[in-house]
């Protein structure tokens, strides 16, 4: 019934028990601040009533605004917001930037709507949760299902009730104060990351390691791309409606280029279809599912044949299959550590917003790399020194700064 969120919940009490936090501190942590549920009704192109539902759930604000993405997708609803906003609050604390957690979205099929009506239903979830969001109070960026253009018209929207205040979203169009790299951001971290836990942990470069990649939309393409940059040879990506391998190395701009004009990947001529519980099982140095949560059950994860899982994805492993995975011996390197370069870069183009000043795209990168480096080295370190996990070890680092936070703010 409530399963996304009480899996987060689950690995934060593994942590919690490790920092030995009292009962009350785990709750007063656990629970979400506040939690929208609003109608949004347009009017569809035919002329009839659309009825759709949107969340917002601020989880934690003692590091900063609440900031987090916003998901366009059937599979919405307030457990999954709430989730999702927990895991923002400690992806948020982990690499180290002033905000805390929030997420939300609305309960819609993008594929199956204009984009007329799409931008219908953003400005009418805008009317409804204007109050509550702003650049000091909630902050809310793209996830699956949404865009830059989606940025722009809650812009926009705000505007009309606050005044011109770009900085209460990120992840906007360049042209319309966005930054530089954030649209590449989360593939370009994951794909960091990627780099910097084979170089720790196993001592090993990214140039010649296989890859493969479930999810092909803005986090897969761009992960796949960077790694394939970097020398990786990536063997396997996907979307909804399947896979496509080839051993050689999937030629990653040219499916690019073939997955915009045909809105899949299969029937790509450089790869051969396949499905994607193919792809799932399929020999690799390093999986990389980069859709939506919950892909790997118990019998799944014993099916895997990785060396190493790098969560692109927020909750993609279920606790029965973290556990397979840790008793296998294959690397999971988590979603909170794997994924933060979206809100790394979110976080630069809130900063640049209030500046008014705009960076170059190589200040952007150094910040950035060097986020994902540090953090990176930390829940290593702190998982080899606790004997626990890496994301044991990095819901213990997150939980202790947002505790600190609380404790040194008072109640
Ligand atoms: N955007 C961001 O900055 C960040 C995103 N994330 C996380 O990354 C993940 C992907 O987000 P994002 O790339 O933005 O979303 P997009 O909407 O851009 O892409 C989602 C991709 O997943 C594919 N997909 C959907 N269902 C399946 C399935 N059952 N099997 C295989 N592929 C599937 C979609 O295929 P199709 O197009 O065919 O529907 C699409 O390729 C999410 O978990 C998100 O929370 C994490 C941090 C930041
Ligand atoms: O860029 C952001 O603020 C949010 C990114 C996001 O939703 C995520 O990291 O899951």
């Amino acid at each position: 019934m409530h399963a996304f969120f009480e899996a987060t919940n689950h690995y934060f009490q593994q942590a919690a028990a490790i920092l030995g936090l009292s009962d009350n501190m785990r709750v007063l942590l656990e629970t979400p601040e506040r939690e929208l549920r609003v109608e949004v009704a347009i009017e569809l192109d035919s002329g009839q009533i659309g009825n759709f539902i949107g969340y917002r759930v601020q989880h934690d604000n003692a590091r900063g605004p609440f900031k987090g993405g916003l998901r366009y997708h059937p599979t919405v609803d307030e457990d999954e917001a709430r989730s999702l906003a927990s895991l923002m609050t400690w992806k948020t604390a982990v690499v180290d930037i002033p905000f805390g957690g929030g997420k939300g979205g609305v309960n819609c099929d993008p594929n199956s709507l204009s984009r007329a009506e799409v931008e219908r239903i953003t400005r009418r979830f805008t009317q409804q949760i204007h109050d509550f969001i702003g650049p000091d109070k909630d902050i809310p960026a793209p996830d699956v299902g949404t865009d830059a253009q989606v940025m722009a018209w809650i812009a926009n929207e705000y505007s009309k009730f606050h005044g011109h205040h770009p900085a209460v979203v990120t992840g906007k169009p360049v042209e319309l104060h966005g930054s530089l790299g954030r649209e590449s951001a989360t593939g370009h971290g994951v794909a960091v990351v990627t780099r910097e836990y084979l170089r720790l942990a196993r001592d090993r470069p990214v140039d010649g390691i296989t890859v493969a990649v479930q999810g092909f939309g803005n986090v897969g393409s761009f992960t796949a791309r960077e790694l394939a940059d970097m020398g990786a040879k990536v063997v396997a990506v996907s979307d909804a409606y399947g896979a496509v391998c080839n051993p050689d190395g999937l030629d990653i701009p040219a499916l690019q280029q073939h997955a915009a004009a045909h809105r899949k990947v299969v029937g790509f001529p450089g790869g051969q279809a396949a499905t994607n519980e193919h792809l799932l099982t399929t020999e690799v140095d390093v999986l990389i599912p980069a859709a939506l949560g919950g892909v790997f059950d118990a019998k799944l994860a014993a099916e895997v044949r990785a060396g190493a899982i790098v969560e692109a994805a927020n909750s993609p492993t279920w606790p029965e299959a973290d556990e397979v995975f840790q008793r296998r011996g294959i690397a999971v390197i988590p979603d909170i550590l794997a994924n933060a370069g979206g809100v790394i870069v979110s976080y630069f183009e809130w900063v640049q917003n209030l500046q008014h000043f705009r960076w170059s795209i190589e200040q952007v990168r150094a910040e950035q790399d060097r986020r994902h480096v540090e953090s990176v080295a930390a829940v290593l370190d702190l998982a080899r020194r606790q004997g626990v996990s890496l994301r044991t070890a990095a819901f213990v680092l997150g939980i202790q700064r947002v505790g600190r936070a609380k404790v040194l703010a008072g109640i």
